[in-house]
């Protein structure tokens, strides 16, 4: 009988009384594990041998774990603290407590969080108490991983259900195969099996010379396991920016671009947001130290925006009795939106004047000082952008929004009438939530106000927008937590997994 080398290989390796690992036969042979996974498929399909299959869980410690079984769990230490600081009898106040126990960063949370739970004792408004009965000697988590670092197992799915859930343990499940030589295989051996020269790979080489036509091709086995290999990727998140870009290109739009700090002046003051507005303080932008001011701003841009915030535009147009110095709108801040590189591009100082009809977009990065939350980040991705024409209404805004967002299969957007300074009527724009069913905010939009355009120069209808990539995104792939997608928390498994939709 003519084999293929890696099944003349593993038949060799096999025996028909001891069933043997596909390791096992992998050391024997010299071959790689899918190598002989691949030949053990063959040989079984040929009836010469039987594979049985299980599944073997392994536990693995994480580094963290690794950390606490040298230093101790951080609740433990916690409660060791606060036994020395005399917690057991009065209670004792929290910060001397975690000073004490050396604990530092996310570990002080960890053991706060913790520490009820096992009964170590109370915290209560900046008071800590221990419970003298309490005996970290017996403290199942810890205990746990000492036996799994020893190799043994862990009695009790709820403890290592913990250990995995604090990220401490990690549960993999992996098929283990065991091959044994059936009968038929043992009368091949004794007959005699010879390699038949197969080849794996076909070679320009071969092509040309014409031996192609001569040699036997091993056959390809999708089944067979194969190492796993992370490449890299493109970021979901940069996938769908250019995704965006396309689109909008596709829709007649060219890209703006500019600076990411830039002066108020083109952030705040010519979208007519009056200098004492909360949105222009440091509570919810970023001011840059250094430079602290732009160097050139359009003189004549600046005297028409100011005229406009103290005056008003129009015959019945008021202004702010607000106070408004250059030395404000001179002021250099992050961009807490794109709308900047729209006031830039209207006013004609970008690519010069613009004649109707003109549309623009962005796909790039604000920052604003917000908190943390699933839904929010200190910086996202803004798709901004306008259209420029005579005699626009809300219904070009409201069908600009629907073809756009169909086009990546969203097709129950709502609008909600809102406010903003320099746009009216504003709308905010709501998906629902694929998983969640949630109404998640997507954007915010409107036509720019008089006072906004007529100093930029501006004659006609401007609708314009500022849209949430990273909320788009959540609508796409149904993520809940922003967090997830990037920052330093992300789920690398999650975005190597995550299928690209096209
Ligand atoms: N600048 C707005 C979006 C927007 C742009 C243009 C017009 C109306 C709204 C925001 O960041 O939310």
């Amino acid at each position: 009988m003519k084999l293929p080398e890696s099944q003349v290989a593993v038949l060799r390796a096999a025996s028909a009384n001891d069933a043997r690992s596909i390791d096992r036969l992998a050391d024997e042979t010299g071959l790689k594990p899918e190598t002989v996974t691949g030949a053990v498929f063959e040989l079984e399909d040929e009836g010469l041998v039987t594979v049985e299959e299980s599944t073997d869980e392994t536990v693995t410690l994480t580094d963290e774990a690794r950390e606490y079984l040298a230093d101790g769990l951080p609740e433990v230490r916690l409660y060791e603290a606060a036994l020395d600081a005399g917690a057991d009898d009065d209670p004792a106040q929290m910060g001397r407590v975690i000073g004490q126990s050396g604990l530092e960063g996310p570990q002080v949370d960890i053991a706060l969080s913790n520490y009820a739970r096992k009964g170590y004792g109370t915290i209560e408004s900046g008071e800590i108490t221990a419970d003298p009965d309490a005996d970290p000697e017996s403290d199942a988590e810890a205990s746990a991983l000492a036996a799994l670092d020893a190799g043994d197992s862990v009695a009790g799915a709820d403890v290592l259900d913990q250990l995995q859930s604090r990220g401490l343990a990690e549960l993999s499940e992996s098929t283990v195969r065991s091959v044994t030589l059936t009968d038929e295989g043992v009368t091949a051996m004794m007959e005699g099996v010879e390699t038949a020269e197969t080849v794996g790979q076909l070679t320009p080489e071969m092509l040309t010379s014409g031996e192609w036509r001569d040699v036997e091709f091993a056959e390809y086995n999708v089944e067979a396991d194969a190492e796993r290999i992370d490449g890299g990727k493109t970021h979901i998140l940069r996938q769908t920016a250019n995704r965006v870009k396309d689109t909008l290109v596709g829709m007649g739009f060219e890209e703006m671009e500019g600076p990411h700090a830039d002066a108020e002046f083109w952030i705040n003051d010519c979208l007519f947001m009056p200098q004492d507005h909360p949105a222009r303080t440091h509570w919810d932008q970023f001011a840059l130290e250094n430079p602290r001011e732009i160097g050139k701003l359009p003189d004549d841009l600046v005297a028409r925006v100011e005229d406009a915030h103290r005056n008003g535009v129009g015959e019945d147009g008021d202004g702010y009795h607000s106070p408004w110095t250059e030395e404000v709108a001179r002021g250099i801040d992050l961009r807490g939106h794109t709308t900047s590189l729209s006031m830039r591009y209207l006013s004609g100082h970008e690519v010069g004047e613009l004649e109707p009809p003109q549309r623009f977009f962005s796909v790039e990065k604000v920052y604003r000082n917000d908190t943390l939350d699933p839904t929010h980040l200190l910086e996202f991705y803004q798709i901004e952008g306008w259209v420029m024409a005579e005699d626009l209404s809300v219904r070009d805004l409201m069908g600009t929004f629907e073809e756009f967002y169909a086009q990546f299969g969203i097709t129950d957007i709502e609008f909600k009438p809102h406010y903003n300074p320099y746009t009216e009527p504003s709308f905010e724009l709501f998906g629902t939530h694929p998983t969640t069913g949630e109404m998640v905010e997507i954007g915010n939009s409107g036509m720019f106000r008089e006072e906004v355009l007529e100093p930029l120069g501006v004659e006609c209808d401007v609708m314009a927008w500022g849209l949430a990539l990273e909320r788009l995104l959540m609508l796409m792939y149904g993520f809940e937590d922003i967090r997830d997608v990037h920052g330093t928390l992300c789920d690398l498994d999650l975005l190597r997994e995550t299928e690209v939709l096209h």
